[in-house]
């Protein structure tokens, strides 16, 4: 039987009189890879929140790994487990591809050892060897603005390859790309965890990436689970319904 990795039961968040989210439950096992999709508002950089740790549910209980979340909130221990790309990078564009990419060791390693560590050869190899992975080992010494969007997000890539963690989240990472570089930033994020076996939950707004990418679909909307399917049973009319706009909703 597979692992579970993650367990959500009961979670649920307001802000303000808004419900952002209301009483979800899922598993999420050990090497899957989940699209989240859902009309804006539904609640999907909510749930990565709270999956992430940044945010905290109001009620529920948010198993990881078999532990309260509670006990993640050192950055070191969360670090190992869960890694997570933003649309914005998150990337230092002032300094060298290398030093973000070692970034990645931040959390282990805390802020002091990772602005020294350019010194130490071994660390130089490691992030050596992460460029190479995506495929930008010519750019390690570049200024990190000096690279195109795409290339930004490979660095960001790299970095989750240095950190290393368990669970991959992230938050619309192709929001801003073209659709060859989008397919391209999937197709090599959903390669590069399947070697290590790593966990990623992504959330995006195109159907088609999700379908093509990804082996199970959770569907949000209005804060709460509309469809958890298998990609390959998600079809064009609970799409319809889940994008519909308010009244609209057909049957079937
Ligand atoms: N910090 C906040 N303060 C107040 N309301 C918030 C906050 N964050 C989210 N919300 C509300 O909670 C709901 C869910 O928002 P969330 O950003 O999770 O949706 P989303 O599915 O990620 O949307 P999008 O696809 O547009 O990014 C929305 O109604 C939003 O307005």
């Amino acid at each position: 039987m597979s692992e579970s990795i993650i367990k959500m039961n009961n979670i649920a968040k307001h802000f303000e009189r808004k419900i952002a989210l209301s009483s979800l439950s899922f598993i999420i096992n050990k090497g899957e890879h989940i699209a989240l999709i859902g009309p804006s508002g539904a609640g999907k950089s909510t749930l990565l929140n709270i999956l992430a740790g940044i945010t905290n549910a109001d009620s529920g209980e948010y198993l990881l790994d078999g532990k309260s979340i509670v006990n993640y909130q050192k950055r070191n221990i969360r670090s190992r487990k869960i890694g997570v790309i933003r649309q914005q990078f998150d990337l230092i564009a002032s300094l060298p591809v290398i030093q973000n990419v070692l970034a990645g060791k931040l959390g282990e390693w805390g802020f002091f050892k990772s602005l020294i560590s350019l010194l130490f050869p071994i660390e130089k190899e490691t992030a050596a060897r992460a460029l190479n992975q995506v495929g930008l080992l010519d750019k390690m010494y570049e200024q990190t603005s000096r690279l195109s969007g795409g290339e930004q997000q490979r660095v960001a890539l790299a970095r989750l390859l240095v950190q290393n963690p368990e669970v991959i989240l992230a938050d619309e990472p192709v929001a801003s790309l073209d659709p060859a570089r989008a397919e391209d930033i999937l197709s090599l994020m959903t390669e590069l965890v399947k070697d290590k076996k790593q966990t990623l939950i992504v959330s995006l707004h195109s159907v088609e990436y999700a379908k093509k990418y990804f082996s199970r679909i959770i569907a949000l909307r209005d804060g709460e689970i509309f469809f958890d399917l298998p990609s390959e049973h998600v079809t064009d009319s609970l799409l319809a319904n889940l994008y519909a706009l308010k009244g609209e909703a057909k049957d079937g």
